[in-house]
């Protein structure tokens, strides 16, 4: 049978990853602004209604981190009850709803991975819009997993990555904060994973599915980290090197407050779907060399 799974949003990095990635027997049916935008109720409940689908991911969001600190109100309708429209569709068609939160929804000061049920308190307007979305998900609609995942990079769309590799070509060294941990996460890898979990709800009803889960790529980084990984990927590519001078997050002022420590603990994920994401390097290495071999 084929699996149709809907997906918010047109050109985002997931939205993007999913429709590369999906295999013959599952159909991507994305919906996007200007017809079907989060803000609007009844155009999300009529374009969901509309797809006929057997599972619902919500991946489309605000996810600006900066300008959102000077427009948490629109971040708080597309992130918070846009997400709650979602869920309330999901609801009335009877499907699972698979959606996409992030690691800025926890403070950063534990000194360990973040487990699923640790204390949320996010730092600024994006994240609290995020932890909105989570938990108007979770008082409507009870079928859903809720994947956090973080720092994700990918070809398609804006993303630090591509960031750091357009600054390099004009630069000979980058300044990049290094007092910030988290996992970079591949689009793709997401996609690969989300399309498993989707299949596992819509056939299995077992509540050890449904809930909040975290979904990163292995190993942890500093932004600096990955920006040296970048740029000795790039290096092997044909590139010119690029050096990263390591600062702290006081030499880098921006509105939003980051957490300093949002790295996300897989462990629940991998003991009950059995799904565990390559480790961020290897993933960054193929989207690098990806992005340089397409002008
Ligand atoms: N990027 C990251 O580092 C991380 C992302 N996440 C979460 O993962 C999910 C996917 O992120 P990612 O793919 O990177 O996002 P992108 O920023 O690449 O894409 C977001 C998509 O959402 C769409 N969108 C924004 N507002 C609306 C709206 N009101 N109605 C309909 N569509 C809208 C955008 O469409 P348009 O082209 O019209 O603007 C765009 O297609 C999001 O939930 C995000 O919060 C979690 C952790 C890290
Ligand atoms: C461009 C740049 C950024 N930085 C710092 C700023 C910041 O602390 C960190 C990352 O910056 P960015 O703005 O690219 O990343 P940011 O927008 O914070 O990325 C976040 O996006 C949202 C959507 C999420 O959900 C998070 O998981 C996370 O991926 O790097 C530098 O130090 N030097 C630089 O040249
Ligand atoms: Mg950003």
């Amino acid at each position: 049978m084929t699996l149709r799974l809907a997906v918010t949003g047109l050109k985002g990095q997931v939205v993007s990853a999913l429709i590369e990635r999906a295999p013959k027997d599952v159909e991507i049916i994305a919906l996007g602004r200007p017809q079907f935008d989060l803000e609007m109720r009844t155009a999300v409940l009529a374009g969901l209604r509309h797809a006929r689908c057997n599972a619902i991911i919500n991946a489309a969001a605000y996810t600006a981190v900066d300008k959102a600190e000077s427009e948490p109100d629109l971040a708080m309708r597309i992130n918070g009850e846009g997400a709650g429209h979602v869920a309330e569709a999901a609801a009335e068609l009877g499907v699972p709803l698979l959606h996409l939160s992030t690691d800025y929804v926890f403070d950063g000061a534990l000194g360990r991975p973040y487990r699923e049920d640790d204390p949320t308190g996010p730092t600024g307007a994006y994240g609290r819009s995020k932890l909105l979305g989570e938990e108007k998900i979770a008082a409507t609609h009870g079928d859903h997993a809720i994947l956090r995942t973080a720092w994700v990079y990918s070809p398609y769309g804006a993303n630090f990555v591509k960031t750091m590799l357009r600054l390099g070509e004009s630069r000979d060294e980058i300044s990049v904060v290094a007092d910030q941990l988290g996992n970079p996460t591949s689009a793709i890898d997401i996609a690969d994973a989300l399309v498993l979990i989707a299949r596992r709800l819509v056939s299995d009803n077992s509540t050890s599915l449904r809930g909040i889960f975290h979904l990163t790529g292995q190993g942890d980084a500093s932004w600096a980290d990955m920006a040296e990984a970048t740029f000795a990927a790039a290096e092997r590519y044909g590139r010119k090197p690029v050096r990263v001078a390591r600062i702290t997050t006081a030499d880098y002022p921006t509105p939003a407050r980051r957490p300093a420590n949002s790295r996300l603990d897989n462990e629940k994920l991998a003991a009950r779907y059995g799904v565990t994401l390559p480790p961020w390097r290897e993933s960054l290495e193929n989207c690098v060399a990806r992005l340089r071999r397409t002008p």
